[in-house]
């Protein structure tokens, strides 16, 4: 028997389902039209070369059967398509093709897709709806909470906006085509969603650690299902980053900085943030002193495949810190962290001395780990 598992972001008039299962693409027209999308309204699938190539033929031919009126548009795989170049172009083939405010964008692929055209979505004549139908596991955190955005060189999402979904449609069986190096990075944020809120799941996700299970059911559905929990709980809370929704960032301020300077292309997100909470923990522990947890996300990370090393980089410390000022959390000049007071508990920490941080880049690596 199938199941479907249902998260609600509650968002008041905004608020929408996340959907949860194996097979849910080949029923997407019905659950389309449980959301109130009419066959009047023209749709506009946007993916990548990737996922095109696996899923988009019987997701085109599942909707017109259906009476849909709709088009694609594919983007090379990669986080270089997060750019304002494929933006236009998107944009562009939209009014080509005659699309209205009432039309509606389906996101057909992982982060990038779901980031690229969920902007699309938030801009094209001033916004119209779109649905995430993530195909990553790192696009369980993605699709959930309307951060839409494309890259500039200088910075990751530089350009962007808040753009709530209509729905997430997360059919788990195109989970089964991703490369190894994508699950690893998936778990980077399924991690992440722990580390800053749930030791429980931590625990969990200790007990339950082994790569070659990483995909099998019921493992895969229940940290899925755990890890959107979090990230809708904390949205439904802080929709636009007021104050507690920072916490999402833990490893990013890092990250992010590591994948600007890789150009976008020697890292993916997931390594980078990775490598970002690593850094992080250790500042954390340096901080409020909880021996051992630095050591206790290294090795989870490293368990599950990601890169927690830093000393190999090829950035001098000025040249991360510099580039960590670019980050969106910076307020008044100063710098916010997202820290760990104790495994499972996130804070702001806007104190951090630079001598901290540069003490803790210097760490030798067996320190590191
Ligand atoms: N908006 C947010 O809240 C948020 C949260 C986290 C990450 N992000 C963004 O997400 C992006 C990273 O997302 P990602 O890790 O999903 O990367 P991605 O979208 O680039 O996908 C990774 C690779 O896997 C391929 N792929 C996707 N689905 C597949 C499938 N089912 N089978 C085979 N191959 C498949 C893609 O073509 C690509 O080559 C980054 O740009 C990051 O900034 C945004
Ligand atoms: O949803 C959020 O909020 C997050 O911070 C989730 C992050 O995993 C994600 O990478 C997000 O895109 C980062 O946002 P940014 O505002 O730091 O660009
Ligand atoms: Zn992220």
């Amino acid at each position: 028997m199938e199941s479907v598992k249902t998260l609600t972001v509650d968002l008041g008039e905004r608020s929408y389902p996340i959907w949860i299962g194996q097979g849910l693409l080949s029923k997407l027209p019905a659950y389309l039209q449980t959301l109130g999308i009419t066959s009047s309204q023209t749709l506009l699938v946007v993916t990548d070369d990737h996922v095109g190539a696996l899923y988009l033929e019987p997701v085109l031919k599942g909707l017109q059967r259906a009476g849909f009126r709709v088009f694609s548009y594919s983007v090379p795989a990669g986080e270089q398509a997060k750019s304002l170049s494929y933006y236009e172009q998107i944009i562009t083939y939209a009014l080509e093709h005659k699309l209205d405010r009432q039309s509606v964008i389906l996101a057909l692929g992982g982060g990038v897709v779901g980031d690229l055209a969920g902007f699309v979505a938030s801009t094209y004549m001033r916004g119209i709806p779109f649905v995430q139908l993530p195909t990553t596991l790192l696009a369980h955190d993605s699709s959930v909470g309307g951060k839409v955005a494309i890259n500039h060189p200088l910075g990751k999402n530089m350009i962007g906006s808040f753009h709530q979904p209509l729905a997430v449609i997360y059919d788990t069986a195109t989970l089964s085509t991703l490369p190894e190096r994508e699950v690893a990075c998936g778990f980077a944020e399924v991690l992440k969603h722990g580390f800053i809120w749930d030791e429980a799941f931590v625990d969990w996700l200790e007990e339950n650690a082994n790569p070659c299970r990483a995909l099998q059911e019921p493992f895969l559905s229940e940290a899925l299902y755990r890890a959107c929990h979090i990230k809708s709980q904390v949205v439904s809370q802080d929709e636009k980053e007021t104050g507690l929704r920072a916490i999402l960032n833990f490893g990013h301020t890092f990250g992010h900085a590591f994948e600007a300077l890789g150009h976008y292309r020697d890292f993916t997100h997931g390594e980078a943030v990775a490598i970002g909470m690593a850094v992080a923990a250790h500042v954390s522990e340096a901080v409020y002193g909880q021996q051992g947890l630095a050591e206790r996300v290294t090795r989870l990370l490293s368990t599950y495949g990601l890169p927690v090393e830093w000393h190999t980089l090829p950035w001098s410390f000025e040249q991360v810190l510099e580039k960590m000022y670019t980050d969106k959390k910076v307020m008044a000049g100063r710098l916010r962290l997202v820290l760990l007071e104790r495994m499972g508990r996130a804070v702001i920490a806007d104190h951090v001395a630079e001598t901290t941080l540069r003490a803790v880049w210097s760490l030798p690596f067996q320190n590191q780990l």
